[in-house]
């Protein structure tokens, strides 16, 4: 399996040499991940390769911050929010709280942590059980931790309905009968009850109306203010998080590739990914040209994902291999566009009546590399030590092995981001302890201008 071997080539962080994300050593840590992996496995007729939804991320959360999680659909925002309050079973890695490694706690102490850690959903329509009263749906999690007497119980709701602009005669009212905003505040009544430090907001504000996601995040930050919340904030909107997040984790495939203060990061992103996910914002004042960085294809498939670094197959900084220097951009990139061509034929979650027919021994592909290959290189003329792998690997590619058309061409044209996946270095050893996985840091591969034009949101 490919993310095998991307793992075996990563130089393995241990707790000691991960960058530590607060080396300056005055801020409070909360919550320190280090290589957490959250895998899911594929529990259909055939088996298959597993889901590398959050696959080895490290960074810590420190106490009372606001921590933004941005990223594309599907990168394992979610996974890793539900992994860190417990919702989902770690595969690997710690997450560590006063001493303790809460991937491994249980009893009394996973029920303390289920109670201190709380999430926030996306969706308020359906995250909240209908059948039950607004006051029951608040009064839950009291009743399940069995706080206090059920009188105070009561009196502690009627008071959080309050708290989150809610009124107390609502307590007997449905969820139904609210708006998405009202609804809202339920569920973060509903989070607070418990009195945690720590709360997950899983995109709390995407399903509102605009005018009611500004009520909702002041509503949150006074509460952070008030009660000493530390927050991870999982989001789309980049414009949110750079309103309310006090650093940015970017995450992509499963690993985080950038991490630093909100502002820094947005204004100057060091990691290629980050200059084109925040390159796609688009201007509030139309009248003022950005540059832009735009992405090519679509993320791989998280059960497959690129040996090398994870970001490689759309990279517009990736790192030419030495001797094909001659080569200009256009011809570089109908190369890189074959390869995902490939990747794509081969991808290893084909439907199952494919799998069924492939088991059965009968042909599942057309054979279409020709007619790509062909709208690609028909009009380029390529240097034999191009031309001679391309040819090669068209021909694996007719015979039915995608795989081995990819290794042909990896070989022959890979460069160290299809070998090594890079490390999350320290980019900044200062205060603000920034750090960005991308072989573009490391001395011998810097080129300033690689990641192509980028100029930031005023
Ligand atoms: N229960 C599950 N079983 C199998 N695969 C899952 C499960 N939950 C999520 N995934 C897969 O894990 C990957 C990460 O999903 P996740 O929901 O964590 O991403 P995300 O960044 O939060 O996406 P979005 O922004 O769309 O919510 C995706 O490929 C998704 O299809």
């Amino acid at each position: 399996m490919s993310g095998d071997s991307s793992e075996a080539n990563e130089t393995s962080p241990t707790m000691s040499n991960i960058p530590d994300i607060d080396s300056t050593g005055t801020d409070d840590v909360l919550l320190s991940v280090r290589e957490l992996k959250t895998h899911y496995e594929e529990r259909s007729l055939f088996g298959g390769d597993p889901v590398r939804a959050v696959d080895g991320v490290s960074f810590d959360v420190r106490r009372g911050e606001t921590l933004g999680l941005v990223g594309e659909s599907g990168c394992g925002k979610t996974t890793l929010g539900r992994t860190l309050v417990r919702l989902e079973e770690a595969t690997d890695g710690n997450i560590v709280i006063d001493g303790d490694d809460i991937t491994t706690l249980s009893g009394d102490d996973l029920q303390r942590w289920r109670r201190d850690a709380q999430i926030v959903f996306q969706d308020p329509e359906s995250s909240l059980n209908d059948r039950l009263t607004v006051g029951e749906i608040i009064r839950e999690p009291l009743d399940v931790h069995d706080w206090k007497t059920p009188t105070e119980r009561r009196q502690r709701v009627r008071n959080l309905l309050e708290r989150v602009g809610l009124r107390e005669e609502h307590y007997y009212r449905y969820p139904h009968q609210f708006s998405g905003g009202q609804r809202q505040r339920v569920g973060i009544a509903r989070a607070l009850a418990v009195e945690p430090e720590f709360i997950v907001l899983d995109e709390p504000v995407s399903a509102l109306d605009v005018s009611v996601q500004a009520q909702i995040l002041n509503l949150l930050m006074d509460l952070q203010e008030e009660l000493d919340l530390t927050y991870l904030f999982i989001a789309h909107d980049l414009s949110v998080v750079r309103h309310i997040c006090d650093r940015v984790a970017v995450m992509y495939l499963g690993k985080i590739m950038e991490f630093g203060p909100t502002e820094q990061l947005f204004q100057d992103p060091e990691n290629p990914y980050t200059r084109s996910l925040l390159s796609a914002v688009p201007t509030p004042d139309p009248t003022v040209e950005r540059e832009r960085t735009t992405l090519r294809g679509t993320p791989p498939s998280p059960r497959d994902p690129p040996d090398g670094c994870v970001f490689s197959t759309r990279c517009p900084a990736k790192i030419r291999p030495d001797g094909f220097e001659e080569l200009s951009e256009d011809d570089w990139d109908a190369i890189e566009v074959f390869r995902e061509v490939l990747r794509e034929r081969s991808r290893t979650d084909p439907s199952l009546s494919e799998r069924a027919r492939e088991l059965l021994g009968l042909e599942t592909r057309l054979p279409d590399v020709d007619e790509a290959a062909g709208e690609l290189f028909d009009s380029r003329s390529f240097p034999s030590d191009v031309q001679e792998p391309i040819q090669q690997s068209i021909t694996a590619a007719n015979n039915g092995d995608e795989e081995h058309a990819r290794e042909i061409i990896t070989a022959a044209l890979g460069s160290v981001c299809d070998h090594e996946a890079p490390s999350l270095l320290e980019t900044d050893q200062s205060d603000s302890a920034r750090s960005s996985r991308c072989h573009r840091h490391r001395e011998e591969y810097a080129e300033p201008d690689a990641s192509g034009p980028y100029s930031p949101e005023p």
